[in-house]
């Protein structure tokens, strides 16, 4: 298969690969610490002939680079953004204050990243993507100031794999989704693809032709290819507009060599996406087969604000939203740029024409929501070289311990304390902190540490639930004798009262004291406790507090035995008692 272009040298002798080479089965992910927002600039282009002839007024007012005001009928909306262009910002501008570049330079690091362009029909999207859309893909084609964020990114890309150490791979696919059916622009003949998808690549389109570029011609031209295949079509609002929506994908498989001399691969990529226009149907005045085209295209736009809507409402991330990437083409294709593991630009492009206000609000209430969506980028390495380069790094620091280990048993078989200052200068040409022995001797004395604290902090929590425990048989033990004193001291209905009362005083008195003892105990255990958290920085071992409870317990169950035969006793006094009522005389108490 060729890719016929009047410049290219991309090779295309192998045989098109079906799954995209960033996500081979042999890849892994190393996800990064947190996530980043997605950056969105708003690009606002001059108004038109047509729109000057109509009469239209400039309804949007750019009050700094980050703040925009926008003339409703309704008042004035006001929209802040990452970066506004106005009407005088040319291509250079747009392509150095976008942040394309940290993008470029986060692909040629082995990051996904995809910047796309969304906005209505005419607003300017396939001119800041790629520029002059009827020069693009002609035989005459020569770059000039005119140049979109394509071409420049890979003017950009091939300046710096250039200057960088590593060796790249550069690979690349253009195909475009058309009333929801996905076609390869490098290979128009091969009809309409799949969409599939697996957990390792998410979605892929299948049997996709992707081509080797050897050089920045063969990039040039993949682009020019792909953009003379390019669905479009002429309505009332775009004499030449885009019907499909367009991706482009560059892949950089990098050669790392790592300071130990040992190379692993990485795999980056980057996706160029130019969007088709929303537009109202009436406005672009379509009919027959371009009407069925323009709701096609509002379906995938409607599901892509869908998905926009559910990524980017912050109540809906704690509930987990159902969010619709399966329910178009686009949306199934962009689902790792959009809350997933890329890094994203979106560029929305407006109107400034005061008659296309309602679609300028709605591209920019998109583009609102566009950046709350969180993503998390991921970098993409090569598996099993990936693995060999940390077990090497393992082994390299097992050498280093069992030397530093061989050299300090030696010390100890001469009679020699360990000497850490000696050890410390005889790895400090090391330059890697953690193979630093020290750093490793203090590694080890902070886990053991961390260790002997967790065991403390488990002994203190037992010993307070414990403490806790008696404090409540405490409690209830004082009830029942509180109990027991008004059946014995308050019951004035016997007979012969005098000897029963004098020992049940003396009982209770007893208790009483003994209670009393017990609280201070508690009093006393408590203090200790706070003592031993106090220490327990300092690493002091902790020993009293279980031998406090044993004695707690031994009295609980001393005080539980006393109230039972007291228990026992009041049944008797009772029974007693119901006799005397009865007129008999009560058992004489041994
Ligand atoms: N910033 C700008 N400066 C000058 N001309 C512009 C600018 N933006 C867009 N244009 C011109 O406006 C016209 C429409 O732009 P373009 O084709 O890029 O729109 P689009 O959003 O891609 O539309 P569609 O979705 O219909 O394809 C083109 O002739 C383009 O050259």
């Amino acid at each position: 298969m060729q890719v016929s272009s009047q410049k290219s040298t991309a090779s295309t002798s192998k045989p098109p690969i079906s799954h995209p080479p960033s996500v081979s089965g042999n890849s892994i992910s190393l996800e990064q610490e947190g996530s980043e927002s997605i950056r969105v600039c708003v690009r606002i282009r001059p108004l038109n002939q047509r729109e000057i002839s109509q009469g239209n007024a400039n309804c949007i007012e750019v009050q700094n680079p980050q703040l925009l005001t926008l003339q409703m009928k309704t008042g004035v909306r006001q929209y802040a953004f990452h970066q506004i262009f106005d009407v005088s910002t040319n291509q250079a501008e747009v392509f150095a204050e976008t942040g394309i570049n940290s993008l470029l330079e986060s692909a040629l690091e082995g990051y996904s990243c995809t910047v796309f362009a969304y906005g209505q029909t005419g607003s300017g999207k396939t001119y800041s993507m790629a520029g002059v859309e009827d020069r693009l893909g002609g035989a005459e084609y020569t770059s000039d100031e005119t140049d979109g964020i394509i071409p420049r990114s890979i003017s950009y890309i091939w300046q710096r794999m250039s200057s960088r150490q590593e060796r790249y791979y550069v690979k690349s696919g253009f195909f475009e989704i058309y009333n929801e059916q996905v076609r390869d622009l490098l290979n128009p003949g091969s009809g309409v693809l799949h969409c599939r998808w697996n957990s390792k690549q998410g979605f892929f389109v299948e049997e996709l032709m992707i081509v080797d570029c050897t050089n920045i011609d063969d990039l040039i031209a993949v682009l020019h290819e792909g953009m003379k295949n390019r669905k479009s079509g002429s309505h009332e609002l775009n004499a030449d507009s885009s019907r499909s929506h367009s991706i482009l994908m560059v892949y950089f498989i990098s050669e790392i060599t790592s300071e130990e001399g040992h190379s692993y691969k990485r795999y980056g990529k980057m996706y160029f996406v130019d969007l088709a226009g929303s537009e109202r149907i009436k406005e672009t005045k379509s009919s027959g087969g371009m009407l069925n085209e323009t709701k096609n295209i509002n379906k995938s736009l409607f599901t892509l604000g869908k998905v926009i809507s559910s990524l980017g409402d912050k109540k809906g991330n704690a509930l987990k939203p159902h969010i619709p990437y399966r329910d178009s083409k686009l949306t199934m294709v962009l689902m790792d740029s959009l809350g997933g593991s890329s890094r994203a630009i979106m560029i929305a492009c407006v109107s400034p024409a005061s008659s296309y206000i309602e679609e300028t609000a709605s591209t920019l209430n998109y583009a609102t929501r566009a950046m709350n969506i969180q993503n998390k980028p991921i970098l993409q390495v090569d598996n099993s070289e990936y693995l060999i380069l940390n077990l090497r790094r393992e082994a390299q620091l097992l050498r280093l311990e069992n030397e530093y280990l061989k050299e300090q048993l030696a010390r100890a078989t001469n009679g020699q304390p360990p000497l850490m200052v000696d050890i410390a200068n005889n790895y400090s040409n090391q330059n890697n902190p953690a193979q630093d022995p020290v750093l490793q001797e203090f590694t080890f004395e902070v886990n053991k540490l961390r260790e002997e604290n967790a065991k403390l902090r488990e002994s203190k929590e037992k010993a307070e639930a414990s403490y806790h425990q008696s404090m409540i048989d405490n409690q209830s033990m004082h009830i029942k004798l509180e109990n027991l004193e008004y059946a014995f001291v308050g019951s004035t209905s016997l007979k012969d009262e005098a000897a029963p009362k004098i020992s049940q005083e003396y009982t209770i008195s007893t208790l009483l004291n003994e209670n009393a003892n017990l609280k201070k105990r508690l009093s006393a255990l408590q203090e200790e406790q706070a003592q031993m958290l106090f220490k327990k920085g300092e690493g002091t071992p902790m020993i009293t507090p279980q031998e406090d409870m044993a004695q707690l317990r031994e009295y609980n169950e001393q005080m539980q035995k006393r109230v039972e035969q007291l228990q026992a006793r009041e049944r008797e006094l009772l029974a007693d008692l119901m006799k005397l009522q009865r007129g008999k005389s009560p058992k004489p108490k041994n």
